[in-house]
């Protein structure tokens, strides 16, 4: 039964970019509690259907949204729209956020711009940056200390449907993810705040790589012992991963680490486990994604995560299998058989957690 709403945050006024499933889900939940919303989207259709009906006719298409979100678009809104708003929330897919960062005007003095959220799950293909980075890259360091993230196991369908569910916030600035988690939390969605924003970034990026094979296990016709064999490894390859790049370890027991990771591992709601799913019944990548109708980010955070784990000389042998049977051409069966031929080795290794890439990226932050 879903509970009342309640406003932990006084009325703000929130420009939400992107408006696909997520982007369309959190402008419902934050109209919903009687903020001001503003959802930018770059198909017309989508703009004109939710102005005139509430109803997005593209993502989440039986949901009635909320009468508090005024539509944007196509392009992407300016200056006399932005410099009214006291939030941005970007919902938009890691690989097209620099691009429209880059289009954007934020100023650098805190008290003149608004806050800063990112809900996106990814790591950007050919730079292998996280979303830190690139807010760094094209907004300055300033802004990005500044920055919120939000992620952990929330699928848009469910939330719209106010069913009960949890996130992690993060930020380096601590009021900044305090402002965040009023602003969301609610008796139906509850926000717990920390601050290592680089730990929860990779957790939610890196489980979606793992979603991809365990799909691809329940594909094969694999059941539940071989589905908690990939979440509990996967767990503990993202856990070594993250701390040779610096994240603490513990981030990743938390509500984006393991939390995510099991939902989307179990899921067929998780279009990460679809794709997995489907690979495992034989259908190719490309077929896969030219009919998937949303995007599945463990697809291009695949690549980059490959290029990190070399850089950083971990073993984790599933995520590099998924990368073979992505872009090496190996099939599913082959991949299964020679992970389970791997010989012994520890439960958990973890390695040293100085001078990992999180040390350049403080560096570049001003955080060091
Ligand atoms: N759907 C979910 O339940 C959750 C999604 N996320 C994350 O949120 C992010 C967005 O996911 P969804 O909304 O589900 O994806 P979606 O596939 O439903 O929608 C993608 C949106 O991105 C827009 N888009 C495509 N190309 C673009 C470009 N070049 N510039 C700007 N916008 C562009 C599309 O028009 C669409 O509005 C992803 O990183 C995802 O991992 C996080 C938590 C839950
Ligand atoms: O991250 C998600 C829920 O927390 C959504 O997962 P998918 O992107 O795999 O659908």
């Amino acid at each position: 039964m879903p509970s009342p709403t309640r406003s932990f945050s006084p009325t703000r006024k929130v420009l939400i970019l992107g408006g696909g499933n997520f982007g369309s889900c959190l402008a419902d939940h934050l109209g919903d509690s009687d903020h001001e919303v503003f959802l930018w989207s770059r198909q017309e259709e989508v703009v004109n259907t939710l102005n005139k009906s509430h109803r997005n006719p593209a993502y989440l298409k039986d949901h009635l949204f909320s009468a508090n979100i005024t539509a944007v678009g196509p392009e992407l809104p300016g200056e006399d729209l932005i410099d009214q708003m006291d939030v941005l929330l970007f919902a938009i897919p890691t690989q097209f956020l620099r691009e429209n960062l880059t289009k954007l005007h934020l100023h650098p003095d805190r008290e003149k711009r608004p806050l800063l959220i990112f809900v996106n799950k990814g790591i950007e293909v050919g730079t292998h940056a996280l979303t830190l980075e690139i807010i760094a890259d094209t907004c300055g360091a300033e802004i990005a200390k500044a920055a919120t993230f939000i992620s952990g196991p929330s699928f848009a369908k469910e939330i719209v449907q106010r069913q009960p569910t949890s996130v992690s916030v993060a930020s380096f600035t601590d009021s900044e993810a305090q402002r965040a988690a009023l602003l969301f939390h609610q008796p139906h969605f509850r926000c717990y705040t920390g601050n290592d924003p680089i730990g929860l970034e990779l957790s939610g990026a890196l489980k979606n790589v793992y979603a991809i094979a365990a799909g691809a296990a329940d594909g094969l016709g694999f059941q539940n012992n071989t589905r908690a064999m990939i979440i509990t490894r996967g767990l503990s390859e993202m856990t070594c991963i993250g701390t040779a790049y610096g994240a603490s370890p513990l981030t990743f027991l938390g509500l984006a680490g393991v939390g995510d990771l099991f939902l989307t591992c179990s899921s067929p709601n998780s279009r990460n486990y679809t794709v997995g799913y489907r690979l495992g019944k034989g259908e190719s990548l490309d077929s896969i994604t030219n009919t998937l109708g949303s995007v599945a980010e463990g697809v291009t955070t695949t690549k980059g995560l490959n290029e990190i784990i070399q850089k950083l000389g971990v073993q984790a042998p599933i995520a590099t299998t998924v990368y073979d049977v992505l872009y090496g051409g190996k099939d599913v069966q082959t991949a299964v058989r020679e992970l389970m031929e791997l010989p012994p080795t520890k439960e958990l290794d973890l390695p040293p957690t100085a001078g990992g890439p999180a040390k350049q990226l403080l560096k570049k932050l001003g955080l060091d």
